[in-house]
């Protein structure tokens, strides 16, 4: 598990170093891991290499200024181009007495066509609003030239908190200081920060805003078989899904819990034979369930909230997915319910826009779970998992592919299953989410939900060898 951190817990902790912050100790640690980043990138041979440096008004631009020296002393040729009026005093000294030298923006943009690499410098915690001006059209510049960029603690133009895709740098690799940033892990600002480095520069941070899942987390709490596991060990999952309108939404959810592993899959809703047709495994007599699934394809269905109600009333472990969400009454929750909406459900859960949960999904997640006392899974492109004590976990990204119709509901059939063996719901949704971008990485490509629900299958014991995209 990996933890993300908020600009103003970056800055408390800066704050709090005191001495290290004001003799300007932080600033040189932070220098000597973004040069030697650099110098990896310039390979064996750094003399004579041209790295370009664009340099801002703040702190981040003192960063580079003081890396570009470091660089000068390695024998790289290093110019500057200064953003702004004003730029970091000492460091833009040193600069020039390190024998750096300075170019205007035009220079800077024809030094594009031979510069081994560009530091971005322009912008980095106090950032706001997106790149502008002359910075942006650099910016540009350096996409449309594909000259490789090292950004300096994050891609100028994004702000540190945010998934928004400013106008920015798009880096190639992105050196971070203390800690990671939200737009390091979520979509779409992520994809302008290419490979993050984390960097040390001794910083004592205390529970972080987020918590992020990876492939080794989804490999430590999958509920593997072992040699006495029968079907009930592993789970029975029991499907209300679809409907005689929607019948593919009642097989893709029940794919998700076979091929996410369950014991036994019980199907009884209003789309048997659809559901038996495609998985004969499927059992549709009632029995023992240990986790309910219900709502994706209902449609309006008058007896909605009863089935809810019922459910909820069981006390087993459900997931309150599509339809069955706007049914959910008075239905007292708790901790062993998952809700699994994507930004509009969850706009609406709310009463708010839509706009507004995706300017800042991971506290409307976390509103959504502590006033409902369940988990809540939010899907999209970064899909987090909130608990009513007020965590946020990022489940493990995978690419676009998965943004199609069908994905959510055997999303949510994977998710059941996770629960019915045993699994506690922020659990079972981390697994689920993670486990479907998992084998979209592995398997990428325009497949439909219901091959791809297949692959989960397959990378499942992937995660127990080397060789799975992670
Ligand atoms: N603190 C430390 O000791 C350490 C900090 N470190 C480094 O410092 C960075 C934070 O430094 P910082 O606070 O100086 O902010 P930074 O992002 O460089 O510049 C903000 C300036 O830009 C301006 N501005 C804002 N938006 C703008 C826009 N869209 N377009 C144009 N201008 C814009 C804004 O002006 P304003 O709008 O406020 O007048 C302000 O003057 C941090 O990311 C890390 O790299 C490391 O050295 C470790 C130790
Ligand atoms: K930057």
């Amino acid at each position: 598990m990996d933890s993300v951190f908020t600009v103003a817990e970056i800055r408390r902790a800066e704050e709090a170093t005191g001495d290290l912050l004001a003799s300007g100790e932080l600033m040189q640690r932070a220098a000597s891991a973004l040069a030697s980043v650099v110098l990896d990138e310039l390979g064996d041979r750094p003399r004579g290499r041209r790295v370009l440096l664009a340099v801002g008004s703040g702190n981040n631009g003192g960063d580079a200024l003081w890396a570009g020296v470091r660089l000068l002393r390695r024998g790289v040729r290093v110019d500057a181009w200064r953003t702004a009026d004003a730029v970091h005093e000492e460091g833009w000294a040193a600069f020039v007495a390190a024998g750096g030298r300075e170019v205007d923006a035009m220079s800077a943009l024809e030094a594009l066509v031979d510069a081994d690499l560009v530091v971005d410098g322009v912008l980095g915690i106090g950032g706001r609003g997106g790149l502008r001006g002359a910075a942006a059209v650099f910016a540009q510049a350096c996409a449309d030239t594909q000259t490789p960029v090292i950004a300096v603690d994050l891609p100028s133009g994004l702000e540190g908190d945010s998934c928004v895709a400013l106008p920015s740098f798009a880096a190639d690799v992105t050196v971070t200081f203390g800690g990671r940033k939200a737009c390091q892990v979520l979509q779409p600002a992520a994809s302008r920060c290419g490979r993050v480095v984390v960097v040390d520069i001794g910083l004592d941070l205390g529970e972080p805003e987020l918590w992020t899942w990876s492939a080794a987390d989804v490999a430590a709490h999958y509920p593997w078989p072992g040699p006495d596991s029968d079907k009930y060990a592993r789970g029975v999952v029991g499907v209300d899904t679809g409907s005689a309108t929607y019948p593919g939404a009642a097989v893709l959810a029940t794919m998700g819990a076979v091929y996410g592993g369950a014991g036994m899959v019980r199907y009884l809703g209003a789309a048997r034979d659809a559901v038996v047709a495609a998985l004969p495994n499927v059992v549709t007599a009632a029995g023992r369930v240990q986790a309910w699934l219900v709502g994706s394809g209902w449609g309006s269905r008058p007896d909605a909230s009863a089935i809810v109600a019922w459910c909820l009333g069981e006390g087993l472990p459900t997931v309150v997915d599509a339809d069955a969400l706007f049914a959910l009454g008075d239905a007292t929750l708790g901790g062993h319910v998952l809700l699994t909406p994507h930004a509009g459900e969850l706009a609406r859960l709310l009463s708010v826009e839509r706009s507004a949960v995706e300017a800042d999904p991971a506290g409307h997640a976390r509103r959504a779970a502590s006033e409902t006392g369940a988990v809540v899974l939010l899907k999209g492109a970064s899909q987090y998992v909130a608990e009513p004590s007020g965590r946020v976990t990022l489940a493990v990204g995978g690419p676009a592919w998965t943004a199609q119709a069908g994905s959510g509901d055997t999303l949510a059939g994977l998710c059941a299953a996770m629960l019915a063996a045993g699994r506690p719901a922020g659990e079972a949704a981390l697994l689920g989410a993670s486990l479907q971008a998992i084998a979209a990485r592995n398997f990428p490509g325009p497949r439909p939900p219901q091959d791809l629900v297949r692959h989960v299958a397959d990378v499942i014991p992937m995660l127990r060898s080397p060789g799975l995209d992670r």
